[in-house]
């Protein structure tokens, strides 16, 4: 059996950043994801968005986010297409991870848990799939061509801004009003190659010529439809997430949030959680509060696993 000091689920940024900072700490640590990619919630839903509220940077893509956090786990060992199913205590006090992990701590960063995209409820065939599509990650299969975005939320709006400096867009809603930011609902009406179409529904879709005809419905008029033709749809109806693993393993939740203390730890001994998957009063989602958090939650580890060792919080000491 493999042993590590600390296991960590979840290699979104959140967990990413655990990683460096466990292995500053000096600790042995292993960290899994779900994906075969890392960047959890920025690389499957908004890797070309410019940050803007990430410290010392005033703007940074997803993408270069990621990659640079991935860059600073390069000591730490990280296994890939690995959805964790099982934990299960020793008579030790250590952890055992899908029976062939033994660690001594574990940091839960698992967000709102491993996702699917919810998908578009219309009937399709195989020929059309290779057209619809649920994430940027590759957004070069979109450049240059007609877009239909569907969806109203903040990824809807976030692709909608990226892909509109390459290609035309259409954005597909079922209500009037975005549930995003109004400075980017504000920005694409003013933008010559997007159209918004609302209160729409797609109802059907055909490939003819290798181009897809999208017939939306009109919400509330059950005669109108418009047909408009499109290269590649993008479906931005969110996502479901998936974390009932939580509560088989024992974890307190609320809200299907993990509940922690002020250090981090879970109900559970040696367990942590950090990130988009836990709750306590007045947490926001959002990346720089869970690199935060994970700062405190290493801090508490390395207390609690070498009690007797003077803790050193900062990585140089002048
Ligand atoms: C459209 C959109 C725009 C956003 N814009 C911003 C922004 O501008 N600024 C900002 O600060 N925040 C933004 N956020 C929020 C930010 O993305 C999240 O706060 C952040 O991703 C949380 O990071 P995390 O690492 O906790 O979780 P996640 O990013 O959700 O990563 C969790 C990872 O855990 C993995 N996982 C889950 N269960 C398991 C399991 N059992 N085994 C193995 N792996 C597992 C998943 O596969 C995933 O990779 C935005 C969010 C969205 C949706």
């Amino acid at each position: 059996m493999e042993k590590y000091d600390l296991a960590i689920i979840g290699a979104g940024p959140v967990g990413l950043f655990a990683a460096s900072f466990a292995n500053l700490h000096g600790l042995k640590t292993i960290t899994f994801d779900a994906l075969d990619e890392v960047g959890g919630q920025i690389n499957m839903l908004y890797p070309q968005k410019d940050i803007k509220d990430i410290p010392a940077f005033s703007s940074i893509k997803g993408k270069e986010l990621v990659s640079r956090l991935f860059e600073q786990t390069e000591n730490t060992k990280l296994t890939l297409s690995h959805k964790v199913k099982k934990i299960s205590f020793s008579t030790g006090e250590d952890i055992i991870i899908d029976d062939d992990y033994q660690v001594k701590s574990l940091l839960i960063a698992t967000g709102l848990g491993a996702f699917k995209p919810k998908t578009l409820p219309l009937s399709t065939t195989p020929e059309l799939q290779a057209h619809i599509h649920y994430s940027m990650q590759h957004s070069e299969i979109f450049s240059n061509k007609k877009v239909a975005i569907l969806g109203g939320g903040d990824s809807a709006l976030d692709w909608a801004l990226e892909l509109s400096k390459t290609s035309d867009v259409y954005v597909v809603h079922r209500r009037n009003e975005f549930r995003g930011l109004e400075s980017s609902v504000s920005q694409l009406k003013s933008l010559k190659n997007v159209e918004l179409l609302t209160p729409y529904l797609p109802k059907e879709l055909h490939l003819n010529n290798n181009r897809i005809e999208l017939v939306l419905h009109r919400v509330g008029a059950s005669h109108d439809f418009i047909t408009k033709d499109v290269d590649e749809i993008l479906v931005a109806y969110g996502f479901k997430s998936d974390n009932r693993q939580l509560r088989k393993w024992g974890i307190e939740l609320e809200n299907n949030l993990i509940s922690v203390s002020q250090t981090m730890q879970t109900n559970l001994p040696h367990v942590y959680a950090i990130g988009d998957a836990i709750t306590y009063p007045g947490r926001v989602p959002m990346i720089a509060l869970g690199f935060g958090e994970a700062q405190i939650a290493i801090s508490s580890i390395m207390q609690d696993l070498f009690p007797e060792k003077t803790m050193t919080f900062h990585s140089t000491s002048i």
